[in-house]
């Protein structure tokens, strides 16, 4: 394993991820307001909510793909407000999609590779000119994707077509395409829908080892409650965009206002 990326495991850590009244609109629609939370290092961290609570708005809101209209997005103290989702990824944080973003008709081996872009420096001057240097970028990203796709156990599959695969292996293949960018923070968006238990057991596992033997935190968005308590460090919830519950998972899963968003809304 790569150390480059290695830091402590635990909950005890710094702060990595700090969110100060975010609130991100779409014309007259409030998507999330009033979110305030912090993800220390090496933490697993849930959030959850009905459809439509503001989950994925808020991920965006932290990667740059819909900057929030108010409030604030830290990364290990660094004011990220706002900034480019390509400068957010380069800067660390990696993520997966609700709705799976492979490419099809391309191997999971390339999938997986292309997770590499943000540590590649392109140009074609600069590949004729430090031919060394590329052949030495080149051997680097090989490496780490070796790493993780023996770490993800994806060997057997490398060559194959990621469009007939089922979808835990395909989610299994985004989770590679992230972890090979050598994130610091990972945000996974229901990384376990449509998953049988065996395969959501998988996956929780490949989420506990990534922590730790690769030191990533983690932003977990999950409507299974069971991976939430069995796996996540603390959890936030929301419903119609704002913070209804945060803390211990045992806790929040227990809270009323919880309990009543998960049965009023349209969660299945
Ligand atoms: N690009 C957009 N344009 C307009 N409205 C949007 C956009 N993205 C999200 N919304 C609205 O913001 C609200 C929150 O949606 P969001 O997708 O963040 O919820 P969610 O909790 O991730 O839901 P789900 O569990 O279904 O993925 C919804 O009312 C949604 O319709």
């Amino acid at each position: 394993m790569t150390t480059k990326n290695k830091i402590a495991v635990g909950t005890d850590g710094g702060a990595l991820l700090e969110c100060n009244g975010v609130e991100r609109r779409f014309g007259g629609i409030v998507a999330v307001t009033g979110v305030d939370l912090v993800i220390r290092q090496g933490e697993i961290f849930g959030l959850v909510g009905p459809n439509g609570s503001g989950k994925t708005t808020l991920t965006n809101a932290i990667t740059g793909f819909y900057p929030p209209n108010v409030g604030t997005v830290r990364l290990a103290g660094k004011d990220i407000t706002g900034t480019a989702p390509h400068k957010v990824a380069k800067l660390g944080v990696a993520r997966t999609f609700q709705n799976l973003a492979l490419f099809n008709g391309m191997s999971v081996l390339d999938n997986i590779l292309l997770g590499r872009h943000i540590h590649m420096k392109p140009g074609v001057l600069r590949t004729a000119l430090y031919w060394w240097a590329a052949r030495h970028e080149e051997i680097e990203n090989r490496k780490i994707v070796e790493e993780v796709i023996e770490f993800l156990q994806l060997e057997s599959i490398r060559h194959e077509l990621v469009d007939g695969l089922p979808i835990g292996l395909k989610k299994r293949v985004e989770l590679a395409r992230a972890l090979v960018a050598e994130p610091q923070m990972l945000i996974l968006d229901e990384p376990m829908a449509g998953m049988n238990q065996e395969e959501k057991g998988y996956m929780s596992r490949f989420i506990l080892d990534a922590r730790a033997e690769r030191g990533v935190s983690v932003l977990l968005i999950e409507h299974h409650m069971d991976v939430i308590t069995g796996i996540c460090d603390r959890m936030l919830a929301l419903n119609y965009g704002e913070m209804i519950a945060s803390g211990i998972p045992k806790d929040v899963v227990k809270d009323p206002r919880v309990i009543e968003a998960y049965i009023g809304g349209s969660h299945d």
